[in-house]
């Protein structure tokens, strides 16, 4: 990712799109990731946008909803960005129910403990994983061509939390290569090396190739 503006970035300075979530986690990171654009992101919230039912059975369909829903209610540009765990041991599971595993209405906390709790039997070096991110960009809410990136991120899932950095399912997520946690890395590192932050790095080439 550059983090100096070229020439051929003016297209995409001073853009106005709108994030469809309300995952405040995802606002962050997004916000951190696209700011050397210059494009102005605002959140769903900001919108009033009615939250979405996921009815679709891919990270990528929903993503697609989510990102229909909020470009139609705003007429802005919409990213939207469907993520989640994706566990072999438990055949995919939590996948795009991620977010609902313990319930409706779920919280980190209650997910984390669900989990494990799902794992409690499976032993070390079973326990592979990877996050999934459908990042999807629609440039008006009919736009019949969106910009569809997905990217994933290997990791192993822990038998106890560690670290108190990320959001969501982070301090069960034990990325090797880095000796860590993703709730212990800094967020720099987080979105270099996350299914998120790959995902975006995409994204940017995209727009710029879209814009030029
Ligand atoms: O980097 C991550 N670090 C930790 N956990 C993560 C990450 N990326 C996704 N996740 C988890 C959080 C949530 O349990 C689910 C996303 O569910 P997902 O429906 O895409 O988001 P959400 O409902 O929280 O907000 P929204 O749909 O409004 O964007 O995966
Ligand atoms: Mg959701």
């Amino acid at each position: 990712m550059t983090d100096t503006l070229h020439e051929n970035d003016m297209a995409t300075t001073s853009q106005a799109v709108v994030l469809a979530s309300g995952n405040a986690g995802k606002l962050r990171e997004f916000q951190e990731l696209l700011a050397p654009l210059g494009i102005t992101l605002s959140s769903q919230a900001d919108h009033d946008v009615p939250e979405v039912e996921e009815t679709g059975l891919t990270f990528v369909e929903n993503a697609l909803l989510k990102a229909r829903a909020a470009s139609r209610h705003t007429g802005l540009p919409a990213l939207a960005d469907d993520s989640g765990l994706v566990v072999d041991a438990l055949n995919g599971a939590p996948g795009i129910y991620s977010a609902r595993y313990s319930g409706e209405h779920a919280d980190d906390a209650a997910n984390n403990r669900k989990l494990l709790d799902a794992l409690r039997d499976v032993p070390e070096g079973q326990r592979q994983a990877h996050y999934w991110c459908a990042l999807v960009y629609l440039r008006h809410a009919d736009d019949p061509a969106p910009l569809i990136i997905q990217c994933g991120w290997k990791g192993d899932i822990l038998s106890l939390p560690r670290g108190e950095g990320g959001f969501g399912y982070d301090p069960l997520f034990w990325v090797s290569e880095a000796g860590m946690s993703a709730a212990e890395m800094s967020r720099a590192e987080k979105n270099r090396l996350s299914h998120r932050g790959r995902a975006v790095a995409e994204f940017i080439d995209a727009l710029k190739a879209d814009n030029a």
